[in-house]
């Protein structure tokens, strides 16, 4: 029953006043890719391109084979601008927008019968959807007598009955409770995989990329910063966006010898060699200073470290939980003085917050957490153990 996948292809520009995307983004058939990024960095635009809701300033939108959108292309090619009904792609927002004043059922054949099934089949058909998505049983029901999660369960179903070449899902999720939210997380990882569907789902919640995702491209100030398997991204971040998204540590910064000099520092990586010296080029007291030396010089930069030249820009990244925090300066490598901005609970102990930008996160077991001198405002020393400390050339 289910059509073939079909990939999709987008180059587009969209100019309104201040604010400019311009993307180039493929998805193979049958892939799925999260489209991440803070608020107002162009994701609903992207997939208003693609929907057909939205005309670019330039640019084209395939699918497969098919040009659906082709704006001010050089050459003789004329534009094209397929309406959004007739691209075979369907779109599953926050909001299911069921028919009030039909049943979910028919709500869910209503898209079937448009598509040109006869009212028996397209009944059917919805009621085998209705049981997919777990919603055996509450067919006649109409969405005021079913809950948020149900009534976008039946969106799912009226989605991906329609077997779309595309889906499109623009936070698909953000209007659910904690409870429904990863319930309906899992059904659409199942079925739009067990359907073979290519989809481009936008959300703000990394999990969405990490359960229905193959491939996550993030977006920022209507740009492309960064693309890859969800695996590679989000396991080694390179911009400071994607690090807090996973709630890692990243420093931008320029090679320094066997370190990277960031905003707190020079701090030695991993793949260098730890200074046996601590005081060797002084540590920064006050504000971060970015010239200080946070260890002596290390031996030059071992296996570990990745090839980034002396003065290269680089980034560098670290656990929560790879950073200690002391009362008073400690002994060691990669130590620097910070401001506590404040403390909230984490699994298994204390996330601090430290002041910055990009701000610090430090991770704590309870027992590290305790004392007068550990409050928001408070200055305390903060130090990275050098082989937690991970280097990668700049996104
Ligand atoms: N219809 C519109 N007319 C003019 N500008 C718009 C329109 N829709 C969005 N914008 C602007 O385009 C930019 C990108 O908005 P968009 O909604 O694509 O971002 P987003 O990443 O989806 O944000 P959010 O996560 O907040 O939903 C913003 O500056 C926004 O104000």
């Amino acid at each position: 029953m289910t059509a073939p996948a079909t990939g999709v292809a987008a180059a587009v520009r969209v100019e309104r006043g201040h604010f400019t995307l311009d993307v180039e983004l493929d998805v193979s058939a049958g892939e799925v890719l999260a489209v991440v990024g803070p608020n107002a960095s162009g994701k609903s635009t992207f997939l208003h391109v693609v929907a057909g809701l939205v005309r670019p300033s330039v640019g084209t939108v395939r699918v497969g084979e098919r040009v659906l959108t082709r704006r001010g292309q050089r050459g003789a090619e004329p534009d094209v601008m397929v309406a959004p009904e007739h691209r075979g792609i369907g779109l599953l927002g926050q909001d299911p927008l069921l028919f009030p004043h039909l049943s979910a059922t028919e709500n869910v054949a209503f898209g079937l019968r448009s598509a040109g099934l006869r009212a028996g089949p397209a009944r059917e058909r919805a009621r085998e959807w209705l049981t997919k998505v777990g919603l055996d049983g509450v067919g006649d029901r109409r969405p005021s007598a079913l809950s948020g999660g149900q009534q976008q369960r039946v969106a799912i179903a009226r989605a991906l009955a329609a077997e779309p070449a595309v889906l499109l899902l623009d936070e698909p999720l953000a209007a659910l409770d904690a409870t429904a939210a990863p319930q309906i997380r899992q059904l659409l990882a199942e079925q739009v995989r067990g359907t073979g569907t290519t989809a481009v789902v936008v959300s703000h919640d990394v999990l969405d990329a990490v359960v229905l995702a193959d491939h996550v491209a993030v977006l920022r100030d209507g740009t492309l910063v960064e693309r890859g398997r969800c695996a590679d991204v989000l396991s080694a971040p390179r911009t400071a966006f994607t690090a807090a998204l996973v709630g890692t540590n990243l420093l931008a910064g320029h090679r320094d010898g066997t370190g990277v000099r960031t905003a707190v520092g020079v701090l030695e990586v991993a793949g260098g060699r730890a200074a046996a010296d601590p005081a060797g080029g002084g540590a920064p007291t006050g504000e971060p200073d970015a010239t200080a030396r946070l260890s002596a010089p290390a031996a030059p930069a071992g296996r570990g470290a990745p090839d980034v030249p002396d003065g290269g820009a680089c980034v560098v990244r670290f656990r929560p939980s790879a950073v200690e925090l002391f009362e008073a300066r400690p002994d060691g490598p990669n130590a620097f003085e910070a401001t506590v901005r404040w403390l909230e609970p984490a699994t298994g102990g204390v996330r601090v917050r430290l002041a910055g930008a990009p701000e610090l996160l430090a991770d704590l077991e309870p027992a590290q957490a305790q004392g007068e001198w550990l409050r928001p405002g408070g200055r305390v020393w903060a130090r990275v153990d050098p082989a937690a400390v991970h280097l990668a050339p700049a996104a």
